[in-house]
């Protein structure tokens, strides 16, 4: 698809052509590392929904092992993308087993530092279904993190804060007590487009991780029969929110997380902040140098 005078007229798009970078969206993990120093201390690096790569480009240029010696980035994607140094590709999805697995072998079995994803589905203009297809984009991205990122690790993801973002946040804070909701500068003002950035990878106690996506299967209650413990509950709420497993006599984090969570969306002209009160944390906005922080939803319980 052809330039619009628009992207050309845009200071990021000449920008990324000044410093070879694929596309103008390297300057949006670029600024989230200058506000939240992602890159420190990593060894092992995932960038989901990959293409065409400069997110890659940033990992590889950005990041050094042990001593100096390079770290391990490991792009995946549904399109296949130019070979860039030092970064291995995967061309998968996302949402498949053999691509954990396949991550896995790369990293000799280790887990991975930092997760990213930039993934975006084909957008289709409506806004609902677009937002809800983003979701599941970004839910898959989670799943597929909780079989590769290591405790503590961090995971990074493009969020479009629609009328049902809150549902996110919760789903994400099952698994991070630190999930931060910012947009870079170079994000454009008119794209509902944020990004979560999600710290302390710390799964809820006995929590499986499963590709097993039971809400989605048609003989459902076969799959959901084959989960047990946390996951029975985690899963079918992970993977749409449904808390019909959700036994009110039963104390998982799910329930301490999601009872009581009063949350606000406010959009306010091309911008959207995000407030959150009562138990899931207080409402935060903070103008940084190069990122907006929308919300920080720490744990309180
Ligand atoms: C906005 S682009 C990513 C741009 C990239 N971060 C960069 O900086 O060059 C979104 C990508 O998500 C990929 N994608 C969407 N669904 C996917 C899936 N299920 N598995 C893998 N990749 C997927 C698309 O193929 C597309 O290349």
């Amino acid at each position: 698809m052809g330039r619009s005078s628009k992207d050309k007229r845009d200071i990021y798009y000449r920008l990324a052509k000044e410093g070879g970078w694929r596309a103008r969206s390297a300057f949006k993990l670029l600024q989230l590392d200058q506000r939240f120093q992602l890159f420190q201390g990593v060894r092992r690096a995932v960038d989901l929904c990959a293409a065409p790569g400069s997110w890659s480009q940033v990992l590889s240029r950005h990041l050094r092992g042990s001593e100096g010696s390079p770290a391990q980035v490991v792009a995946v994607d549904l399109q296949a993308m130019a070979p860039l140094p030092g970064v291995l590709q995967i061309q998968g999805d996302i949402t498949k087993a053999s691509t954990a697995q396949e991550i896995q072998r790369h990293f000799e079995g280790l887990p991975a530092d930092l997760v990213v994803c930039d993934g975006a589905p084909d957008v289709t203009g409506l806004h609902d279904l677009d937002e809800y297809i983003q979701a599941q984009l970004l839910l898959a991205a989670l799943n597929i993190t909780t079989h590769v990122l290591k405790r503590g690790g961090t995971f990074v993801a493009k969020i479009f804060r629609g009328k049902d973002v809150t549902l996110l946040y919760s789903q994400l804070r099952l698994f991070f007590p630190d999930v931060t909701c910012a947009k870079p500068r170079s994000s454009r003002n008119s794209s509902i487009e944020a990004f979560v950035v999600c710290r302390g990878y710390n799964p809820p106690e006995g929590f499986v991780p499963t590709m097993d996506n039971p809400l989605l299967e048609p003989e459902a209650g076969l799959a959901l029969s084959r989960l047990s413990g946390p996951s029975r509950v985690i899963v079918p709420f992970v993977a749409c929110g449904d808390l019909s497993a959700f036994d009110p006599d039963r104390t998982y984090p799910l329930q301490r997380s999601v009872q009581g969570a009063s949350c606000e969306d406010s959009v306010q002209g091309s911008t959207c902040e995000t407030s959150v009160q009562g138990p899931l944390g207080e409402g935060m906005s903070v103008q940084g140098p190069e990122c907006e922080e929308l919300s920080r939803l720490s744990l309180l319980d």
